[in-house]
């Protein structure tokens, strides 16, 4: 099958700074996916040149089989974009601004359709500054949607959003996809990469790092598990730190947990310095590595690891 996204060597500099280094990527049709790196990495360049909005200094860019340099008005047609919620004339109604872009399109979406999909038929008599946050997205999203792309690129979709709405945003993207189309989400989140995306792109410094499933690059990179159970009163904080395989230790309240990257050795440890110490492990729980290990992993002072 055509991959959605195609990128090959592309590279772009400001000044003399490169932003993007000789960046060879592909984004597979109907998949969520994410693009992480730190502050400055590259990712707003990249979505953007993907979209046409920035021009690579040189590379091939192919979007649904087009060429970026030769076809953006073709693939503009066929992807959406969510606007950052400051460019859509809040003073209009939710229905206003709807309206006036399914006007852009010779066959948008229907409004109807599009309301009910997000859940926006209750606002559209609202005017577009009166809504939170959560809502002012909804809108963006459906500003994104309207068109009826295949490809949908989402730059930090719920920075600012509170624990519900992120929950929401994430629900309307597994939606999105389902519908079959290709997701594409920039995010500071790593919850959210490991959560929504299908695979993951870490980048750093313009440079593309890993690209792979979550599971995958957790289970390569996210190299500490974490054990946690009821602190006992004579346990030895020492002694567990001194288990094998043991990176560091945390202590909140009733509850120690050990970060460990020899889960088989420091769970025998455990159970026999409980045994030599006179107390016994309860409320235990294992927790594999996560994204935000990985991101440290790959993205810590500049360290490069390939993958
Ligand atoms: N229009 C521009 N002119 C000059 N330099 C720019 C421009 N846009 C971005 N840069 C620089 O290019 C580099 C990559 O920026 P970019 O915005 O693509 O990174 P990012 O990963 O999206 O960062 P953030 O997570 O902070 O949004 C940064 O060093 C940034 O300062």
């Amino acid at each position: 099958m055509q991959n959605a996204v195609e990128l090959r060597q592309v590279y772009k500099q400001y000044g003399s700074h490169p932003a993007v280094h000789d960046m060879t990527l592909h984004i597979r049709m109907g998949e969520v996916f994410g693009i992480v790196g730190p502050n400055g990495a590259g990712k707003t360049t990249l979505i953007e040149m993907i979209e046409g909005l920035r021009t690579a200094d040189s590379g091939d860019i192919i979007v649904l089989g087009l060429d970026v340099r030769k076809q953006a008005k073709a693939i503009k047609q066929r992807i959406g974009v969510l606007l950052q919620s400051t460019s859509i004339p809040d003073k209009a109604r939710v229905g206003e601004v709807l309206a006036l872009f399914s006007s852009f399109y010779p066959s948008p979406m229907d409004r109807g359709q599009l309301s009910r999909f997000l859940n926006l038929e209750d606002k559209m008599n609202e005017a577009v500054k009166s809504l939170s946050s959560g809502w002012k997205q909804r809108v963006s999203l459906a500003l994104a949607l309207i068109n009826n792309p295949d490809i949908v690129f989402l730059d930090e979709p719920s920075m600012g959003l509170d624990p519900n709405a992120r929950k929401e945003m994430w629900a309307m993207i597994h939606r999105m996809k389902e519908e079959g189309r290709t997701i594409v989400v920039t995010t500071h989140y790593m919850e959210e990469a490991q959560t929504l995306c299908d695979r993951v792109a870490v980048i750093n410094q313009g440079r593309l790092i890993a690209v792979d499933t979550p599971r995958k690059l957790i289970a390569t990179l996210g190299g500490t598990k974490r054990i946690s159970f009821k602190a006992a009163n004579q346990m030895s904080k020492e002694a567990l730190e001194a288990l094998t395989g043991v990176v560091s230790l945390e202590w909140g309240g009733d509850y120690a947990g050990l970060n460990s990257n020899d889960m088989d050795q420091t769970l025998k440890g455990l159970f026999q310095l409980a045994a030599d110490e006179g107390w016994t492990v309860s409320e235990l729980r294992l927790e594999d590595g996560s994204m935000n290990e990985v991101f440290t992993q790959l993205t810590d002072q500049g360290k490069k690891v390939s993958v």
